[in-house]
């Protein structure tokens, strides 16, 4: 359906994009007397929030200022997810000498190709979130245009008020611009502009080691850019299992990307179509010259202009809108989801807090953020997936804990997929099967994760995964070993001397 190869970026593709995302012939419905819910911001929380309520007979206004489908489907989610499917068949095909195949030194990346391959892909999701398929068919209000609060129960957009009961908030975040010299006056990318490039960097830096900055690597090198990560922290994923993240820089080496670590870049200028970077690394100052730079060095939450002290919503420009578990602000009538109030920031969880959104917010609710179980994957090569505590957080936590690991190596079926970097990994309070966290490390991770997630909501310990019986020979057979290893923990020398000695009794 997809089809990307040798074809030059696809305008048709990107018209009806814009079409469904932010249509040029829009015009903003006339507003109701009173709303049961405004919703402020299209993306993944506003979009479930008013299809919710709406759906529920709700009166419901959205309001959007740039694109319906926010990051996700715009800059976010689903253009990297795009990108990095094309670096992953690009490195494939390089890769599948290993299999059989010949003439794969000869496989080159085509960008343009790529970039309209993910526009293509882009372009039939944003039918989903389609501002005419939200009014039309979903009987939402919808209202392009930005949206800020002039009181405690109306907001305005383009000037007219929308008068409401009860309102969300679900601005999201934006691409923090960290303070180094030179910085704005040199210009860079950020995710909003780098899924528009018509022309692929020979030369990118990248500042930051995080989820965007791995992933994009990766798609960018596989896609034939010569990839420079320069990382503040001493490591690849700060927040991810150290394992983990040791894996994500040996595969990001081994594809020609240069990382450096504990990097602090002191300026950054500009000479015609190149941008220097200088920097101060552990063994002495260093010098870069590139064509672009992509900034992903973490997010900052959408605030500003919302008309929050009017609205008298308490909020911190760093950590955005203040929440209780409930979701509640400090203004009764207001609550919020999503990047503007969640440390986590995925869709999935957006997702999440819109539903508990909508039951404490039109119903008398009292669904808690405090019970959410998160899982989390980077779509790296390969990925790394997780939920739950890391072993150190169990440990602040004045937990006991017994860690188990299998290599991804003692599958079958990660040798014959000729995949063996990886592992699985659990985190049992001690003495128990109780799963306090997992991560795991395989090229689809993600499609494993689901598992421990729910084994954790679902109160079910690691027994219950060693009972369950798994199809071989799959990669997800390393849920069952570490089962097998934490039945084969049990097994004490006080157990194993009385097995001894029933065993011989039956021989007798
Ligand atoms: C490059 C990248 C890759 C990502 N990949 C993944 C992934 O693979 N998986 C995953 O789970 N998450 C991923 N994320 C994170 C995910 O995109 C966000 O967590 C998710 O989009 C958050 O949804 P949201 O509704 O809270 O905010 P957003 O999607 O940011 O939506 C907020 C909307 O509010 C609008 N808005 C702001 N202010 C106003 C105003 N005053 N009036 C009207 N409208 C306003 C904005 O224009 C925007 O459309 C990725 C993010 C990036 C940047
Ligand atoms: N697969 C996914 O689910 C996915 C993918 C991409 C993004 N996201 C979401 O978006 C969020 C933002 O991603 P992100 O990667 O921008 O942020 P991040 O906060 O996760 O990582 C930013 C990185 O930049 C580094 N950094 C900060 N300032 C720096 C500087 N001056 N020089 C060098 N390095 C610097 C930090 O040490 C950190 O490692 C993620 O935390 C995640 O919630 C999710």
């Amino acid at each position: 359906m997809f089809s990307g190869h040798n074809r030059p970026a696809s305008t048709d593709a990107e018209r009806i994009w814009i079409e469904n995302v932010r249509p040029s012939d829009w015009t903003n419905p006339e507003p109701a007397p009173r709303y049961n819910l405004v919703v402020v911001g299209a993306g993944s929380a506003g979009l479930v929030t008013a299809a919710g309520a709406a759906g529920l007979g709700a009166r419901v206004a959205l309001i959007e200022k740039l694109n319906m489908g926010g990051d996700c489907l715009n800059f976010g989610c689903v253009p990297s997810k795009g990108l990095i499917r094309c670096g992953r068949a690009v490195s494939a095909a390089r890769n599948a000498h290993r299999f059989g195949a010949t003439g794969t030194d000869k496989v080159k990346a085509d960008f343009t190709s790529a970039m309209a391959y993910m526009q293509e892909v882009r372009s039939a999701i944003s039918q989903h979130d389609s501002a005419r398929r939200f009014q039309q068919e979903l009987g939402v209000d919808v209202f392009l245009g930005t949206g800020t609060f002039v009181s405690h129960d109306t907001l305005t957009v383009d000037g007219k008020p929308l008068r409401f009961r009860k309102a969300a908030i679900c601005t999201g975040a934006r691409a923090s611009a960290p303070p180094i010299p030179g910085l704005e006056e040199t210009g860079y990318l950020t995710n909003e502009t780098v899924f528009s490039l018509n022309k692929r960097p020979s030369r990118l830096a990248i500042i930051g080691a995080g989820p965007i900055g791995c992933e994009l690597a990766q798609a960018f090198a596989r896609l034939g850019s010569q990839v420079t990560v320069l990382e503040y922290g001493s490591g690849a994923l700060p927040r991810e299992d150290r394992d983990a993240a040791a894996l994500i820089e040996q595969a990001m080496i081994r594809e020609g990307i240069t990382l450096y670590f504990d990097c602090r870049t002191k300026q950054i200028s500009r000479q015609g179509n190149t941008r220097n970077i200088d920097m101060d690394l552990p063994d002495g100052p260093r010098h870069i010259a590139v064509d672009d730079i992509l900034v992903a060095a973490g997010r900052t939450p959408n605030v500003t202009g919302l008309g929050l002290e009017k609205a008298g919503v308490a909020f911190d420009p760093k950590t955005g809108i203040k929440v209780d578990r409930r979701l509640r602000t400090s203004n009764r009538r207001i609550f919020a989801a999503g990047d503007v109030c969640s440390p986590y920031k995925f869709t999935h969880t957006a997702d999440a807090m819109a539903r508990m959104l909508l039951a404490n917010a039109l119903f008398p609710g009292r669904q808690s953020t405090s019970s959410m179980v998160i899982p989390w994957v980077t779509y790296t090569s390969p990925e790394v997936a997780h939920v739950g505590l890391y072993e150190e957080q169990a440990r602040q936590k004045g937990l006991a804990v017994t860690t188990l690991t299998v290599p991804l190596a003692d599958t079958d079926r990660g040798l014959i997929d000729g995949e063996t970097a990886g592992f699985a990994r659990v985190h049992l309070k001690k003495n128990s099967d109780k799963i306090l966290g997992a991560t795991i490390v395989a090229e689809h991770a993600g499609e494993m994760i689901g598992e421990m997630a729910l084994a954790i909501s679902g109160g079910l310990g690691l027994g219950a995964i060693g009972r369950t019986i798994h199809p071989y020979p799959t990669q997800a057979e390393m849920m069952r070993k570490l089962a097998d290893a934490y039945q084969r923990n049990r097994l004490t020398p006080r157990i194993k001397k009385l097995l001894n000695i029933w065993f011989r009794w039956q021989c007798r």
